[in-house]
């Protein structure tokens, strides 16, 4: 399987945001700057994303059982994408399922993202039934679904809003289906924190993130992507009705979770 985002690499700017001294307020936005490089940043940004992306589609296969009404009347999976960003998540499961067979809904607030994220699907999955809608989370309503993908957005949400958003994916999940939910973590432990922050700078120096790169973007995330631990994130998915629900995935700081309906 091809790298979801290595279809236009002619396309695809390296990220070079941080690189040069900015205002210490700036907040960092998913506007057309962070458009243009996104692929290159959350590779080299996001341990894991590359393996967690395919195991999406392995999961799809077992949880994913056609069991919702597509527009046309026939039986589908219907597959949210929530915070799809450029689509990687939805792309990476229109490869390997049949057209008829999924009817994907890929959902994020920031425009840009979602103008270059349907022109991605389109022209690559022209035949699959997938929606890309620009939309704030918070405010759509779900419909009866298989499966909801939370790749790192959760995180981007206010801490007060996340129980609400969990428990609509709650409400919408078919039995059998599953919410597979990707974060960046802090540690509880301040030493066992310190130590995976630091491995996390290394890893990002290894990708070739310098020093300035590295502390700009810290700034610059500073209250707009807010960890939870590992443990909060299984305390809120008990609150809001999920009974089982199981850490699949971790590397460094980044962790994702299945929960089952
Ligand atoms: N309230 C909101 N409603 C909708 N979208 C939102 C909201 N808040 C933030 N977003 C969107 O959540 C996405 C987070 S990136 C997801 C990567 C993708 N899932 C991937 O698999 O490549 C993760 C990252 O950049 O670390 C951005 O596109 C925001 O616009
Ligand atoms: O780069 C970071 O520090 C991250 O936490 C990952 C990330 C990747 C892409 C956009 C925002 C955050």
């Amino acid at each position: 399987m091809s790298h979801p985002m290595s279809q236009k690499p002619d396309t695809i700017k390296h990220d070079t945001l941080f690189t040069t001294p900015l205002d210490k307020a700036a907040r960092f936005s998913f506007d057309e700057q962070v458009v243009a490089c996104f692929p290159d940043m959350i590779r080299r940004s996001v341990p894991g994303y590359g393996q967690v992306l395919a195991m999406l589609p392995i999961f799809a296969r077992r949880h994913c059982k056609y069991r919702q009404q597509g527009d046309n009347g026939q039986r589908v999976s219907r597959i949210y994408d929530l915070g799809c960003s450029l689509g990687a998540a939805s792309m990476t499961l229109a490869g390997e399922f049949e057209p008829q067979d999924l009817q994907i809904k890929a959902i994020d607030i920031s425009p840009a993202m979602t103008s270059e994220a349907t022109t991605l699907l389109n022209d690559n999955y022209p035949k699959h039934d997938i929606e890309v809608i620009t939309a704030d989370i918070r405010d759509i309503e779900l419909e009866p679904c298989d499966m909801v993908i939370l790749n790192l957005t959760l995180q981007f949400l206010p801490a007060a809003d996340r129980v609400a958003v969990l428990e609509k994916i709650y409400g919408a999940l078919s039995e059998g289906g599953i919410l597979v939910l990707t974060e960046k973590t802090h540690a509880f432990d301040e030493q066992y924190d310190a130590w995976l922050v630091e491995r996390y700078y290394d890893f990002k120096r290894a990708n070739g993130y310098t020093e300035m790169e590295i502390s700009g973007k810290r700034n610059a995330l500073e209250n707009v992507l807010i960890t939870d631990t590992l443990d909060e994130h299984h305390a809120r998915l008990s609150d809001v009705g999920f009974q089982r629900h199981l850490t699949w995935f971790q590397f460094l700081n980044f962790i994702s979770i299945v929960a089952f309906k």
